[in-house]
């Protein structure tokens, strides 16, 4: 896996991390971390967005959301050293953590309405 860590992380831990959320569901992708999480319904996906939008806040460290009616997708990356760091793995388990809190279903069960944007 050609995967770039963070300078200022510490890589076996990262690595370490990583590998047990990829066991999770994350995939690796451009040196970041990604998941898409599937949800019954708008509301939970906007509470979703919104949980990690404030830990977001705290950590200073912020993700790329692409939200859905029935799912959110979020990318984790650190640009600054760039790479994967302690931060995204953090926040991936928090992801984790906090999505089950709010629960998720799984892909197969969500209620096909078509995307607002064809084509994405
Ligand atoms: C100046 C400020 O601390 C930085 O721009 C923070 C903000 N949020 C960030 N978020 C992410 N994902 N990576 C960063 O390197 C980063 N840096």
């Amino acid at each position: 896996m050609d995967l770039q860590i963070s300078s200022h992380s510490d890589r076996s831990k990262v690595l370490r991390d990583v590998e047990h959320l990829r066991s999770q569901g994350w995939e690796v992708k451009d040196n970041t971390l990604q998941k898409t999480f599937y949800f019954k319904t708008y509301t939970k996906v906007l509470d979703f967005h919104q949980v990690i939008g404030i830990k977001s806040k705290s950590m200073n460290h912020h993700s790329t959301m692409k939200s859905d009616y029935n799912s959110l997708t979020v990318v984790w990356t650190t640009h600054d050293p760039p790479g994967l760091s302690e931060k995204d793995t953090i926040m991936g388990e928090y992801c984790d953590e906090h999505s089950s809190a709010i629960g998720t279903i799984d892909k197969s069960k969500i209620r096909q309405c078509g995307s607002a944007t064809p084509g994405l």
